[in-house]
């Protein structure tokens, strides 16, 4: 069937298994082909194919509410909902984007991009239906990685206590972006391996009321011999104790085994979590043996070969990052790393490979991640947090009440700070120095380049009074030569990188390079502006900000952040502080406002982070009659 008809998933109803197989045949190969152009998370989507087939069938949408959990394997429901013409533009500028998105249709009832949000967001959905007296079914479905997010467990806590009908379909391939870590998953394999429960408790079931019950006592016997039973082929009910009818495990692939326990589950009172067990990948082989977790997230690939197309270039800073890491630990053993999931994302995996002992995938579970670091520096170690601009959001009370107040040598390596580009709205770093920089005891840098990073990187763990974050980019760096030996750098002291008495740019991280051709830009103008490289957020270089004021020169600082609490407003507040009123200050940084999914460069010129427009600013900052010379 072409994939490019189907607009609503209501024809669903009318196929019988041999069409459904073959409308899976033709989904997977319509994602293989379309995702070796525009990359994307292939191996998660092509692990969901029969189970969104057979859930858009059994089940109502929109009426009925799907919530995927993390969103980043709902392909598939796109696809069964009109959106298959459009996926040439999946997560590029103004395209397709790559979670569910509200507004792209009424199908996509929950956004998410942040992993573990299903369950909570589907116990609001459950409690709003019984509260207006509905009655759609709310179905999340959630991976066994996303599974390992605090806020899930707590959301089981809740649904187990309310025993509110809701259908939890649990996506077990083994995997999170990596392989998973952790007690749950080990759990979940012992629960895949242990066969059928459901088919026994039935049956037992059926025993128990065909047995007369002399006095009820047989009958009490039978239901303790039914919990024992659950024991028996089952280890850890740990989802019956919740208060769940847990079915499974249920092949995640075949049509039949996912539609009978559907339509069983649909029947249950109370909530159901049905274990689903798939594998990654599915139906693409280079996918699907794919151990480490390449195929979770890609760029473009060959379908044939299975190549991922790689682009030469300078060294990421994930790379730069595991290099250097590995260059402290060789003579230093109290550092030790700690990573929430994404060890091949973070370049840990690197780093493990000559330190395994030393580096810590605790899961999806930031907030364990962060107070877990606090209580090694607590205990005299040197902890590394690799964490994502954006995930570290999750972590923020505990960067608060466990790292700060308590001023521990914690070194926040803050990777994908900045705009990430195809992740979009969910994923771009761009709120984490407003975040940090109000919390005493921080200290905030950001590298101009991968040689200052590797130095910094360095200079935060050296730092003995308490933590110290370095946020970087997504991506490679300019490629610039770099230091065989590490330094540390003067926490609290710019850089001028180019002098000029007109103007001066403050820029922060990779806006360095962007101000450094804006000077050129004005340069050409006969404007000569003064650039400095403002490598440090807190402390601020507060000697540096007293000489350009004292010079009156008109500032302009950069960031390749939301302006509200960014590294202008630090500057700001500065001069406010000092009592200097004289100072004219302009902030260029991103606007009150989420931005969305495209290539960085085509983002960067939506914000106007670019050197023509802080060229402009400049000139627009001058006095008249410089303006005309
Ligand atoms: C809070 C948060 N931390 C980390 C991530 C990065 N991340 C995206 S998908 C993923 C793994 C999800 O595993 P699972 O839920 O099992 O889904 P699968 O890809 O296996 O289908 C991770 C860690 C995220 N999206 N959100
Ligand atoms: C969906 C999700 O959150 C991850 O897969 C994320 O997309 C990884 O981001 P990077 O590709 O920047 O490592
Ligand atoms: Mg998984």
């Amino acid at each position: 069937m072409d994939v490019l008809e189907m607009k609503d998933p209501a024809f669903l109803k009318e196929l019988d298994d041999r069409q459904l197989r073959s409308v899976a045949e033709d989904i997977r190969e319509f994602l293989i082909s379309k995702l070796s152009v525009t990359g994307g998370h292939l191996g998660p989507n092509l692990g969901v194919v029969e189970l969104t087939l057979v859930l858009h069938q059994l089940y109502e949408s929109p009426k009925d509410k799907f919530l995927f959990d993390v969103g980043h394997q709902a392909y598939v429901h796109k696809i069964l909902t009109g959106r298959a013409g459009q996926f040439d533009t999946l997560r590029q500028h103004k395209g397709l984007c790559g979670f569910p998105k509200r507004s792209e249709s009424i199908h996509d009832c929950w956004e998410t991009g942040h992993s573990s949000t299903s369950l909570s967001g589907a116990m609001g959905m459950t409690l709003a239906r019984d509260l207006k007296g509905s009655d759609e079914h709310i179905v999340p479905i959630i991976g066994d990685g996303a599974l390992t997010g605090g806020m899930a467990l707590e959301a089981l806590n809740h649904i187990g206590h309310e025993q509110r009908d809701m259908t939890v379909i649990l996506n077990d391939n083994e995997m999170s972006i990596a392989p998973n870590v952790g007690a749950l998953h080990n759990m979940l394999g012992r629960m895949r391996t242990a066969g059928k429960y459901t088919r026994a408790k039935e049956d037992l079931e059926m025993l128990i009321k065909k047995v007369p019950a002399f006095g009820g006592r047989i009958a009490a016997t039978a239901e303790r011999l039914k919990d024992s039973l659950k024991y028996m082929f089952v280890s850890g009910m740990f989802f019956e104790e919740l208060g769940f009818t847990y079915l499974g495990p249920v092949d995640g692939h075949d049509i039949n085994d996912l539609r009978s326990n559907i339509q069983y589950a649909k029947k249950t009172k109370g909530p159901v979590l049905i274990h689903v067990v798939t594998k990654k990948g599915k139906g693409y082989a280079p996918a699907e043996n794919d151990a480490k977790g390449t195929w979770h997230g890609l760029g473009p690939y060959k379908i044939e070969s299975g190549e991922v197309v790689k682009k030469p270039g300078p060294p990421s800073y994930s790379g730069v990052f595991a290099e250097t890491m590995k260059k402290i630990a060789r003579t230093d053993e109290k550092l030790v790393t700690v990573t929430p999931a994404m060890p091949n994302g973070s370049g840990l995996d690197k780093f493990a490979q000559e330190f395994p002992e030393r580096m810590f995938d605790v899961g999806i579970a930031e907030q364990h991640a962060t107070t877990m670091s606090a209580g090694l520096a607590a205990q005299g170690m040197k902890p590394v947090l690799a964490i994502y601009s954006t995930f570290l959001q999750r972590g923020y009370d505990q960067l608060v009440h466990d790292v700060c107040r308590q001023n521990l040598n914690v070194a926040f390596a803050i990777d994908r700070a900045g705009l990430v580009g195809a992740d979009g709205e969910t994923h771009q770093g761009v709120f984490d120095i407003s975040y940090m920089r109000h919390l005493p005891n921080m200290k905030l840098m950001a590298p101009k380049d991968e040689n200052e990073f590797q130095h910094m990187l360095f200079t935060a763990v050296q730092h003995e009074d308490g933590p110290v974050a370095v946020r970087y980019p997504r991506g490679s760096g300019i490629g610039v030569e770099m230091d065989e030996t590490l330094q540390e750098i003067p926490i609290g002291q710019w850089e001028v990188l180019k002098k000029g008495e007109d103007a001066a740019i403050l820029a922060f991280g990779t806006m360095v390079p962007v101000a450094e051709a804006a000077a050129e830009l004005l340069a050409q103008k006969g404007i000569y502006t003064e650039v400095v490289n403002a490598r440090s957020i807190k402390p601020l270089d507060h000697d540096k900000l007293i000489e350009l004021n004292k010079k009156q020169k008109p500032i302009l600082t950069m960031e390749e952040h939301v302006l509200q609490g960014g590294f202008g407003s630090a500057v700001l507040e500065f001069y406010h502080e000092q009592g200097i009123h004289s100072a004219v200050v302009e902030r260029m940084g991103i606007e009150d406002c989420y931005i969305e999914h495209g290539g960085v460069p085509d983002l960067l010129k939506e914000v106007g982070l670019t050197d023509e427009s802080a060229a402009a600013r400049i000139l627009e900052m001058l006095p008249t009659k410089k303006q005309r010379a």
